[in-house]
C-alpha cells in the first residue's frame, strides 16, 4: 500500500524546504508545496522535486473568473504535478472550466479537486461571511458540486469523511488537512482528528504538516505516525 500522508512542506525559505526534503524518502509521503514556498520557490523548485521521485500537489487553491483559473490549472499540468485544487466556492461553472481545461492531457493530467470548507473555520467563520449552514452542511452542498462538475474529489475536514464517503461514493478522492496526532497542537486548525481515525473513517490522504515539520525530529515523527497507521 503507498503512504496515505502528504506532507505540508510550508517553510519560509528554500533553504529549510530541502533541508526536509532531502531526509525524505518517496515512499513515506507525497509532498504538498502551497503559496508560501510556492511565492519563495517557484516553478523550477516543483521540478527538482519531481527529479527526487516526489509526487507533489500543488497546493495553490486557485479562487478567480473561470477562464483564470482554467489557464491557472493547465499551468499546473504544464509542471506534471500529481494533484491540484481550486476553491469548490468560485463555483460550477468554474470548476467545469478547469476541468475542461485538462481533458486534452488525458491520462497525464493532475488530479483536480476542490476545496470545501477550510479546515481552520468553524460555524462562526462561516456565519462572520453569511453562511449559516454549518461546516458540514456547507461542505456537503459544496462537496456534491464539485462531484458533479466532474472533480476528482475534495478538501474536507475528517469530521466530514464518513458522510461524504457514503454520498460520493468509493472513488471520489477525500483529501484531509487538520489532522492532529493525540496530544499536539491545533495551532489554527479546528476541524481536527488525529492521523488513525482520519484514516479509519475513509480519508484517502492525510495531510500534514506543523506537526511533523516543526517536530524536534521531523524523520522520527513521520515514522512513528506511519507505525500507527500499519
Ligand atoms: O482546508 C484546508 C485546506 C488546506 N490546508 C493546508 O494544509 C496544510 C495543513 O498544515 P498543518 O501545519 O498540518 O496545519 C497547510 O498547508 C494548509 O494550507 C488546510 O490546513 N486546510
Amino acid at each position: 500500500m503507498s503512504s496515505p500522508i502528504i506532507v505540508a512542506v510550508d517553510f519560509a525559505d528554500i533553504k529549510s524546504a530541502w533541508n526536509f526534503i532531502d531526509r525524505v524518502d518517496p515512499a513515506d509521503c507525497r509532498l504538498k508545496i502551497g503559496k508560501e514556498l510556492f511565492t519563495h520557490a517557484g516553478p523550477d523548485f516543483i521540478k527538482q522535486i519531481h527529479q527526487k521521485g516526489f509526487d507533489v500537489f500543488l497546493d495553490l487553491k486557485f479562487h478567480d473568473i473561470p477562464n483564470t483559473v482554467a489557464n491557472a490549472v493547465t499551468a499546473a499540468a504544464d509542471l506534471g504535478v500529481w494533484m491540484t485544487n481550486v476553491h469548490a466556492s468560485g463555483g460550477s461553472r468554474m470548476m467545469q472550466a478547469a476541468k475542461d481545461a485538462l481533458y486534452s492531457y488525458g491520462k497525464d493530467a493532475p488530479l483536480l479537486i476542490a476545496v470545501t470548507v477550510l479546515t481552520s473555520m468553524e460555524s462562526s467563520d462561516l456565519q462572520e461571511i453569511g453562511i449559516n449552514a454549518s461546516p458540514l452542511e456547507q461542505a456537503t452542498r459544496l462537496a456534491m458540486l464539485a462531484k458533479n462538475c466532474g472533480l476528482d474529489g475534495v478538501v474536507c475536514s475528517a469530521k466530514e469523511v464518513q458522510s461524504f464517503r457514503t454520498r460520493l461514493g468509493s472513488d471520489f478522492k477525500l483529501v484531509t488537512p487538520g489532522i492532529r496526532p493525540v496530544g499536539t497542537n491545533p495551532d489554527d486548525q479546528r476541524r481536527i482528528m488525529t492521523p488513525q481515525r482520519a484514516l479509519a473513517a475513509g480519508s484517502d490522504y492525510l495531510v500534514i504538516g506543523r506537526p511533523i515539520t516543526q517536530a524536534a525530529d521531523p524523520m522520527k515523527t513521520l515514522k512513528e505516525i506511519l507505525e500507527t497507521l500499519d
